[in-house]
């Protein structure tokens, strides 16, 4: 199952995008999987915590995934989609209905948010859903999130599996850890950076790729990002990337992704910036400051605002 998926390159977590009063808008949402898979992104994913997957009912995340599905079909492009529970038998029936599909190239999992089980039950509820999803996997290693970290040790044993083919690394830093995964890579296992402002020295050190919010406003930006540190060309890369921290450090000013919404809005992409609660629109004067660093010059060899 491993060896022939290549997950290399920028994937982009869409938002979903709601009307004014909070119904999901499929049109919008299709025309942003366009436009992300037509500006560099290698891939999509649905259903990631930038989409809200927690307050949307059953059937709309049925509709995300169709409508992200289209979008890949048309570009022959690998789809990834959310499945985030801390029910180990819940996650493997929402695999196992996905696979049904056919559609999907992977399934991002996190470690079972909420309950803790310690490294072990962690390593158990990846294993249940490796041998039983029928899908394969990218583990989501986001410990602020989940409350559960997972050691370089136990994410070696995870990609030591024939099913998972990644992990969406969004630990918070980069440290020794971090190093020893990357130093010694594991053929078959990919890397993607998951916090957006650290992606640049993360693909520095070697990352496979991105799973970036931040990309729904500045897709080919991102996507540039990690052609140029893929290409070795190490100067233009640095330079690129700083101007990216500082655009995805203000979009995560605040809970996301209301002020990538926000902006999107702002620039007429989507038909208004509505989160749904607990989530809370995005304050003006953040998303003043985002709009002002999107606007402002790129400083890589030629002028123009960021995509
Ligand atoms: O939905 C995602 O996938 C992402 N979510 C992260 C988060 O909200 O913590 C950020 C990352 O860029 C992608």
């Amino acid at each position: 199952m491993k060896t022939d998926i290549d997950l290399r390159g920028l994937f982009v977590p869409l938002v979903t995008p709601f009307t004014e009063d909070l119904r999901v808008a499929p049109d919008a949402l299709a025309r942003l999987a366009d436009e992300a898979l037509s500006s560099g992104a290698r891939g999509l994913v649905a259903l990631g915590t930038t989409a809200e997957a927690a307050t949307l009912t059953a059937e709309e995340q049925q509709t995300v995934v169709r409508v992200c599905a289209a979008a890949c079909r048309a570009h022959r492009a690998p789809l990834i989609v959310g499945v985030g529970t801390n029910d180990t038998a819940a996650a493997i029936t929402s695999l196992r209905r996905l696979a049904e599909d056919g559609d999907v190239t992977a399934a991002l999992v996190p470690a079972p948010p909420y309950t803790r089980p310690g490294e072990a039950g962690t390593l158990a509820h990846f294993t249940a859903l490796a041998e039983h999803g029928g899908l394969p996997l990218v583990v989501y290693d986001i410990p602020y999130r989940t409350g559960q970290p997972l050691s370089p040790g136990a994410l070696r044993t995870l990609a030591h599996l024939p099913e998972v083919v990644g992990v969406k690394y969004a630990t918070g830093s980069i440290d020794a850890a971090t190093m020893e995964l990357l130093g010694r890579p594991d053929p078959g296992f990919a890397m993607l950076g998951g916090d957006d402002a650290v992606i640049s020295p993360l693909l520095a050190a070697g990352a496979h790729g991105g799973i970036l919010a931040s990309a729904n406003i500045c897709t080919a930006d991102y996507a540039e990002l990690i052609a140029l540190w893929h290409g070795g060309a190490a100067g233009p890369a640095r330079r690129l990337g700083a101007v990216l921290a500082r655009l995805s450090a203000v979009l995560f000013a605040e809970p996301n992704p209301a002020v990538i919404k926000a902006v999107l809005y702002a620039r007429g992409r989507i038909p208004a910036p509505a989160v749904r609660l607990p989530l809370l629109a995005a304050s003006g004067d953040v998303v003043r400051r985002a709009l002002e660093v999107v606007r402002a010059p790129v400083h890589r060899g030629q002028e123009g605002a960021l995509m």
